[in-house]
Order: structure tokens, then C-alpha cells, then sequence
């Protein structure tokens, strides 16, 4: 069959052992069920289209049907006649479609058009049809991959059926081995710079395939297949929607919050700091950070060079926050437990990830020891390495943690300013805040109980007072995104007191 004979002509070892153990997935889950009970969930995508082949490859390998010595069968096309699910969207672009439709026609797929989400979808179908397992072009690094296995039943709350994934251990470099060697039709899309296709709304060209060319007015882009980082395939779908009462940040997915800001917190993994010989100076940089582009740091915590101290920390806040930071433990040191406390706190393994393996194995060559590089196992399914050319090593993101590498504030500085220019960047700027000091020489008692009432007066300003000493005047503060509500409150303090009382200055 044409498919197999491309991949065992092939020189790539690495996608023939690919090619073996996905064939070898497909070919017990047609030994386990009916061929009339499983299904193949196909949408036109790059994973799918693999996935496709794979299967009429293990299809054919299944029926044990003779091949001709030329390799490929009697029948001029090869067809798999699997029954075949299509969740067809008014939001799915028309390339997808026509090319969901043809393919099916041209390999004689049993095509079932479903028209409805996916889970109600599967109940209807379920009904109507006894299904006990669904092949999915599903990949670890896809966000809905974590905790998946090659044999994954569906979650709890959807219909019960097997998930198949015999592409899962895939990476990006893969799936375009697989379809430039076996020379199979792909959706036009991909041809344009698209990299991972969702819906019209939530995907465009991945910017990192832009032809940098100034005679390139009409924004043109390379091929899916020349993205030289497959970790990057999702730069093109658009993460960043701002939801109003989103139930949780958990996705990677930001929400504005009701007082319309986001808020972020910081950990800091050391010891050191703890034991009082080195001093944090990298949360305060980024606070300031933070603070202009609009964002509000709601807790700093120093933990232990412990997996669970991170964990426990990374685990509460990913929730209670839109982003969170952490400083240190990061590296190939023993004591650096800040990735397995971030997998331990998301419920996911460390695993390696063969393509940056290799990149570091470039980069530090002889001075990787042992088998596996430590540095390149990484919280499973959920981690997005950010390149920035910049950076000598890309910033570890995993859903709505990132974790700096920084050791200085220079450092931290470059890092914050790549994050900045990245094309997807977590990091939305939002209304800067605005402040206004003032200085006293009233005491606290005098003074508490306006604050008190102003506080209560206005919610959307922070008021604080604090002092550089005991016999120096109060400073208050008034922090907040909107000057007008600042110079109110701030003139209804000066109102409550004698004139003179209070003098603006300047608190850098
Ligand atoms: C056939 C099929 C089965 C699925 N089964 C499950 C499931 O068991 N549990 C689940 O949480 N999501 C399930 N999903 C939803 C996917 O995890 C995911 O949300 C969907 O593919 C959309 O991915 P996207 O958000 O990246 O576009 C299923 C989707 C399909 C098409
Ligand atoms: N609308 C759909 N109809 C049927 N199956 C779908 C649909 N959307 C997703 N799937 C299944 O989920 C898998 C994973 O989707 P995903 O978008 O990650 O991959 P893809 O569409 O094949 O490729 P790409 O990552 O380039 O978009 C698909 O391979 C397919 O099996
Ligand atoms: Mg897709």
C-alpha cells in the first residue's frame, strides 16, 4: 500500500518507529471492536489528514488484503470505508469544508455530518448508533491532550465511548514528515501560513511564517511545513479572549475581572531567601512591571526549593489569579523543582520533549551528560515554549504560569520586553494605573477615620498610608485607573482638614 511503502522507503528512522506504533494502535483497536462500531473523527486538519492515512494503512494491514509487488494494491485508490464524523461549523473555514467533503469522497469515507456541538453531538450519535470507540488526531502539546493515553475512555459527563489516539507521542515535525513523504493532499490552508486551523474567528496565518520582506505588501506567508519550531503551531489561534465572568483562568484563557484589570502573583522559588543571604529584588522589578502595564500583583510568596511548596502555591494561585510568575528553581540543578512543582500542581507528568532535547543537545553539545537532558522534561501537554530571538533559551509558559529564567533585574528586563513583543504575548496591556501622594504631618489617629470613610466612598481607588519613620510625615496614596475618581478622593481628604494640612509630592 502506497502509504507504508513511502514511510519503510523513507531514510527518517524517527517516523518510521512513528509510523510502526501508531499502525500498531490502530491496528488493536480494530481487533478489540467491530469495524462497524468505531469511528473516525475527521475535520480536514493536518492531524486528521494523518490520521487518515494511518488508518487506511492499518486498515488494509488489518484485512490482510494482498498487495501487488509494486507495493501498492489492486485498487487505483486505496479506500477505508470507516465511518466517519464531521462536526461541521457556520464558523469552520470553506477551505476545511470542501476539503473535509472531497477527501471523504476521493477515499470513500462513511461521512457523518453532525451539526450540533461536540458533546451533544456524540449523545445523538450514540443513540442512534452503538459506537464504542473514536479515533482523534489528538497530540500531547494540544490542550485537550492532558492526561490523555493512546486508549483514553471519554471524561466523565460525555457519553462513554474509547478515545484513540494513535498520533499522540506526534510532534508538529511528525505529522509534516509524514505528509511531504507520503506526498498526501493536505488542505490548502496550510499552504498559506496557517499552522493549527480552528474556527474563522480564532485563527489567523502564524505570524512566525511571515515572508520579512518589505516588497511584501500583500503579507504573504511560507508553508505550515517550514515552521522550524512545532512547539509554536498554536501562535496563529488567537488564546486571548477576553471573557467577562469567565469561571476560571485555568486554559490559558484571561479574563477581565469585574473591576476590569487583570491580576497576576508572583512566587519565588529559594532557599537562599529564606535563609535571609540573598535578597528578592526580582518580584519588586516585576511588580513595577506589572503595575505599568495595568495590571494588578494581588500576592508575592517565597517558597522552598521543594516540589510541594511549589506545587501547593502554583496551585492555588492559577486559579485565583490571570497570570502567575515564578523566579528560580529552574535549571538542571538538583534543587530545581520549579517545573515538577508546576506539573504536580496542574496533575501532570514531567515528560521530555524530544524536539527542544535535541535543540539543547545543539547548544550545550558535550556538556550534556546521560541519556536524557534534565532541562528538557517539561510539564506534559500543557507547556508552550516562548522563543524570542533574544533569548538564549525560551521561557517555559504552562497555561497561566510562566516561569522566568531570569538571575538579575537586567535579565528580568530583557525577558519581560521579549514577552512583550511576542506575537501572542499573555501579556495584554491594559489602562496603565495612575497615582497621586500626599504628605501629611497629622497623625494616624487624626486621620483614620476619614480614610476609613473614603475608602468605603471609593472602591476603585486604593488608599494607603505608610511612613518612612515614625517622625516623618504620612504619605497617602491614591492608586487607580481613573484620574478623575484619584483627584476626588484625594481632594475630599484635603476638605476634611485645615488648609495646608496636605502637600502633593512625588513618589518616583
Ligand atoms: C470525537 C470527540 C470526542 C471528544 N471527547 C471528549 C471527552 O471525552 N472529553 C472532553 O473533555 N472533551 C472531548 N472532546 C472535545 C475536545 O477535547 C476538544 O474540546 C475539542 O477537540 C476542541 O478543541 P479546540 O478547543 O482545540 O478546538 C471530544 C471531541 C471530539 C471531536
Ligand atoms: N469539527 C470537528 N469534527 C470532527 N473531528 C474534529 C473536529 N475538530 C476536532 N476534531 C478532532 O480533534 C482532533 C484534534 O483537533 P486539532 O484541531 O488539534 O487537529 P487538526 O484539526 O487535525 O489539525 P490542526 O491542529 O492543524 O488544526 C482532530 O484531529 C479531529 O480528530
Ligand atoms: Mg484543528
Amino acid at each position: 500500500m502506497e502509504i507504508d511503502h513511502a514511510v519503510r522507503e523513507s531514510s527518517d528512522r524517527r517516523l518510521q518507529t512513528k509510523y510502526r506504533n501508531a499502525v500498531y494502535v490502530i491496528q488493536r483497536a480494530f481487533a478489540l471492536y467491530e469495524f462497524e462500531q468505531v469511528a473516525f473523527s475527521f475535520n480536514g486538519g493536518k492531524d486528521s489528514t494523518v490520521l487518515l492515512h494511518l488508518l487506511r494503512a492499518g486498515y488494509y494491514l488489518h484485512k490482510g488484503k494482498p498487495e501487488c509487488s509494486n507495493g501498492s494494491l489492486s485498487d487505483s485508490v486505496l479506500k477505508c470505508p470507516i465511518r466517519t464524523i464531521y462536526f461541521e461549523s457556520p464558523c469552520a473555514f470553506p477551505e476545511i469544508n470542501s476539503f473535509t467533503y472531497e477527501t471523504a469522497t476521493v477515499y470513500g469515507l462513511q461521512l457523518e455530518t453532525i451539526h450540533s456541538d461536540f458533546k451533544s453531538g456524540l449523545e445523538a450519535l450514540l443513540k442512534e448508533k452503538p459506537t464504542k470507540a473514536i479515533f482523534l488526531g489528538t497530540r500531547i502539546g494540544d490542550p485537550n491532550a492532558v492526561g490523555q493515553e493512546q486508549f483514553s475512555p471519554s471524561s466523565i459527563g460525555w457519553p462513554p465511548f474509547m478515545r484513540v489516539n494513535p498520533i499522540l507521542d506526534w510532534s508538529y515535525r511528525d505529522v509534516w514528515a509524514f505528509i511531504l513523504t507520503c506526498k498526501v493532499q493536505y488542505c490548502s490552508l496550510y499552504d498559506q501560513g496557517y499552522t493549527s486551523i480552528g474556527s474563522i474567528y480564532d485563527t489567523v496565518p502564524n505570524a512566525l511564517l511571515s515572508i520579512a520582506d518589505s516588497a511584501n505588501t500583500k503579507g504573504t506567508f511560507k508553508p505550515a511545513y517550514m515552521l522550524s519550531d512545532g512547539r509554536l503551531e498554536r501562535a496563529g489561534r488567537t488564546k486571548m479572549h477576553l471573557k467577562c465572568n469567565s469561571t476560571s483562568p485555568n486554559n490559558g484563557v484571561i479574563s477581565v475581572n469585574s473591576s476590569g484589570f487583570f491580576t497576576a502573583s508572583i512566587v519565588v522559588v529559594g532557599d537562599e531567601i529564606l535563609f535571609g543571604t540573598a535578597e528578592d529584588k526580582l518580584s519588586a522589578a516585576l511588580c513595577k512591571k506589572l503595575y505599568g502595564i495595568g495590571w494588578q500583583v494581588t500576592r508575592v510568596a517565597v517558597v522552598q526549593n521543594e516540589i510541594d511548596s511549589v506545587a501547593e502555591e502554583v496551585e492555588q494561585r492559577k486559579f485565583t489569579n490571570d497570570m502567575v510568575f515564578l523566579f528560580g528553581g529552574f535549571g538542571p540543578m538538583q534543587s530545581d523543582v520549579s517545573l515538577a512543582g508546576v506539573a504536580k500542581a496542574f496533575g501532570v507528568r514531567l515528560a521530555p520533549d524530544e524536539e527542544f532535547e535535541e535543540y539543547l543537545r545543539h547548544l550545550i553539545g558535550k556538556h550534556c551528560t546521560g541519556d536524557r537532558n534534565e532541562m528538557a522534561l517539561f510539564p506534559e501537554g500543557i507547556t508552550e515554549l516562548l522563543q524570542h530571538e533574544k533569548l538564549p533559551l525560551p521561557l517555559v509558559k504552562c497555561q497561566n504560569v510562566i516561569i522566568l529564567a531570569a538571575t538579575n533585574v537586567c535579565e528580568l528586563e530583557t525577558q519581560w520586553d521579549c514577552l512583550l513583543e511576542l506575537p501572542n504575548t499573555p501579556l495584554v496591556r491594559l489602562t496603565p494605573f495612575m497615582s497621586k501622594h500626599l504628605s501629611s504631618m497629622l497623625s494616624d489617629v487624626e486621620i483614620a477615620q476619614t480614610i476609613s470613610k473614603l475608602c468605603l466612598e471609593f472602591p476603585d481607588v486604593y488608599i494607603g498610608c505608610q511612613r518612612k519613620s515614625r517622625v516623618k510625615p504620612l504619605i497617602i496614596s491614591f492608586v487607580g485607573k481613573d484620574k478623575t475618581r484619584i483627584e476626588l478622593a484625594a481632594g475630599r481628604l484635603c476638605n476634611s482638614f485645615p488648609e495646608g494640612a496636605f502637600s502633593e509630592v512625588n513618589c518616583g
